[in-house]
């Protein structure tokens, strides 16, 4: 069964924008990018599927059931793109505020709590107030707001943006021990250095319209190119009687690459 599934979603805004036609299938346990370039329907896409949004048409299910359904949110995780938190609350009281929310007995609560706190780096801060944390802590908050639940599907738009390079990679590690505790991850990012080093298979948008589905790494092996190395005296001769080559490297695409080259329409 798959974690996400979409069959032709449709989801403008009147006429236009958003996203069109969408068949899109991720699979459970894997962590899987969204990308696309600004405009893309990337957010669009992502708010139908945690419910914030009406699909205009089309179908989408989570965890094998409709978005619509109540009980399938209720093992969803989202932090949101533009992550704007109670900021008179302190980190803890905000969990403690969603995990309300969310219907979390009081014994699941305190579990909860400081693994989470715990995990996003947080659990010293946890007493301060959300408004004098720093962007990158605000967006740790956020992380540990959508896991607190211990969700089987996490979405998150954007989880490091706001984050330092150390802060980056930690994230990353998170993400690949949330996988491995048999989470699904869909990310949505323009980070593609980030998502080419842990992402299973990826999706690219464009102007509402599925471009690609899949293993990137598997596009990226096409053969291509090869950087051949020669010695300058040899290159002369190589042009004039035949080559003789000191190397040879097949050059591997990168995400990024396989990215720009998709959005141009190549
Ligand atoms: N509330 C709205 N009303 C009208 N049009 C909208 C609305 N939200 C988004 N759109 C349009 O839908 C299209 C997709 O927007 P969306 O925000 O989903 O893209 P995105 O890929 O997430 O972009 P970004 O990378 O810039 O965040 C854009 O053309 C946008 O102008």
């Amino acid at each position: 069964m798959w974690a996400i599934e979409t069959k032709q979603l449709t989801k403008t805004y009147g006429e236009r924008g958003g996203c069109q036609g969408i068949s899109l299938q991720v699979p459970r346990g894997s962590i899987f990018g969204l990308l696309g370039p600004n405009g893309a329907g990337k957010s669009t896409l992502v708010k139908v599927l945690v419910g914030l949004l009406h699909k205009t048409s089309g179908e989408a299910t989570i965890l094998g059931r409709p978005v619509t359904d109540v009980s399938a949110r209720r093992r969803v995780g989202f932090l949101p793109e533009n992550f704007r938190y109670h900021e008179w609350l302190t980190g803890e009281d905000l969990l403690r505020l969603h995990g309300v929310l969310f219907g979390l007995s009081a014994r699941e609560m305190e579990e909860r709590l400081d693994k989470v706190l715990n995990q996003v780096g947080l659990a010293e801060k946890r007493k301060q107030k959300v408004g004098t944390y720093s962007k990158g802590m605000q967006q740790r908050i956020g992380l540990a707001c959508a896991l607190l639940p211990d969700p089987e599907l996490l979405f998150l738009d954007e989880p490091t943006s706001a984050m330092d390079p150390v802060g980056r990679k930690e994230v990353r590690d998170l993400l690949l021990q949330w996988q491995a505790e048999g989470k699904t991850i869909f990310l949505n990012s323009h980070l593609l250095s980030e998502l080419e080093t842990i992402c299973d298979q990826i999706a690219v948008i464009k102007e509402g319209q599925l471009l690609y589905q899949g293993d990137w790494r598997a596009l990226a092996k096409r053969p291509k190119q090869v950087r051949v190395v020669m010695d300058e005296a040899e290159l002369e001769r190589a042009r004039m009687l035949g080559v003789k080559m000191d190397d040879v490297t097949p050059v591997a695409e990168s995400l990024e690459d396989l990215f720009l080259a998709m959005v141009a329409g190549q």
